[in-house]
């Protein structure tokens, strides 16, 4: 039986109409099923375990659907092999950021690994210029639509292999130039954030911005090592932080669906839990994501809500929206039909991601202030 439930959502006019901002969304992991199979054609790439656009989407949400990270991730090897050239990067990109800014994104911040793009012969900054185009061109498109997005990139270095350094490097050498930060991914399991540390220390020095996938498919230490050794801004996922909270007299998770809707007055953080609430550090948390690879029981279990109420600094994304079949406005409706939330809620964590966004202070204001706030007016 599948974890999660295929039928599809019902999003509702407010959901649809609401801005969004999304600050974990991975290019390769967002691609539409139609432009999967166009290319593999023109390139050649006779592996795809569908030709037709429904079943190729189908099997994705399926074959990542799963309960382990490793074998959600295997499920990439089809879609990065499908950008290996700057035409297939360019198109993704300006795709992603039209699909996005029709969904009603104000604001996305998308991440790749330029390392796992350079089999067809491009180098590594010819990989990052056509990503940066492509997300132009699709910003202009979209505005021709009459939907405006800003697209930020983030570069990602993969956490088993050894590249990190010069992946950093990469994003210092395109800060100017639509580069916002920079992030590590891939099976967290063995694979610590401090093996990256030099690349960290490095960015640090150079006033520059980064997340770290944490507290997915690995717990405490994990997020520990991320922000008290790297010291990551942002945690991607972070949801097993819970695992330093207690209901009651006992350990979050004894009982799952009663503990992610514990009352506030009975839960007691310990003190990771307490340093990133306390920091205001941001969770990049990706609901249907996390049910797949198992980092949670279900939509209705998952800690975010309960996060929330305890006002720790969420946020709502996507992660991998071909993978998860998903979008901001379902992950949205899924937090309204299964744990109640409202246009409160959904403005809440809209501002949140803002404020936490890689974006120049005064940016983020501007946004905040022109764009979100006066959108969630208009809808209540
Ligand atoms: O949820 C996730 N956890 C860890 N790694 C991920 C996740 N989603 C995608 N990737 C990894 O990030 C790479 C660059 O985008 C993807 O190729 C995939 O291997
Ligand atoms: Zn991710």
């Amino acid at each position: 039986m599948p974890i999660t439930d295929d039928a599809p959502t019902a999003i509702s006019d407010l959901v649809q109409r609401a801005p969004k901002v999304l600050l974990h969304d991975h290019l390769d992991g967002g691609l539409r099923p139609a432009t999967i199979i166009e290319i593999a054609r023109e390139t050649g790439y006779d592996a795809l375990p569908a030709t037709d656009a429904g079943e190729l989407g189908a099997w994705f949400r399926d074959a990542a659907d799963s309960g382990s990270l490793v074998r959600y991730l295997e499920t990439f090897a089809h879609t990065v092999a499908v950008m290996q050239t700057r035409e297939s990067l360019v198109r993704v990109a300006s795709e992603c950021a039209q699909d996005l800014a029709a969904d009603g994104v104000v604001y996305a911040e998308v991440r790749f690994a330029p390392e796992q793009h350079l089999v067809g012969g491009l180098s590594l900054t010819e990989v990052v210029e056509a990503v940066l185009e492509g997300f132009r061109d699709g910003e202009h498109a979209a505005a021709a639509a009459g939907h405006r997005i800003k697209v930020g990139t983030l570069v990602t270095a993969m956490r088993h292999a050894a590249n990190s350094r010069e992946i950093a490097r990469l994003a210092v050498q395109y800060r100017d130039l639509g580069v916002c930060g920079f992030d590590i991914a891939g099976a967290e399991a063995g694979f610590p954030p401090t093996r990256h540390l030099d690349a960290f220390e490095y960015l640090r020095r150079e006033n520059a911005h980064f997340t770290i996938h944490a507290g997915e498919a690995f717990g405490l230490p994990s997020i520990w090592e991320a922000i008290q050794w790297c010291g990551a801004d942002r945690l991607g996922h972070g949801v097993r932080i819970v695992d330093d909270l207690r209901v009651g007299s006992r350990p979050y998770g004894a009982d799952p669906q009663a503990d992610a809707a514990a009352r506030v007055e009975d839960v007691t953080l310990g003190r990771l839990a307490a340093y990133v609430r306390d920091m205001r550090i941001p969770l990049e948390m990706a609901p249907s994501s996390n049910v797949q690879t198992g980092a949670a029981p279900s939509i209705a279990a998952h800690p975010i809500a309960l996060l929330a109420r305890l006002r720790f600094r969420v946020t709502l994304n996507t992660d991998n929206r071909l993978m998860s079949g998903t979008s901001m406005s379902r992950e949205m409706q899924l937090l309204v039909d299964e744990v109640g939330w409202g246009a409160d809620d959904l403005r809440w964590v809209t501002v949140n991601a803002m404020k936490s966004a890689f974006l120049p202070f005064d940016q983020r204001l501007a946004l905040i202030n022109s764009v979100i706030k006066p959108g969630y007016a208009e809808l209540v």
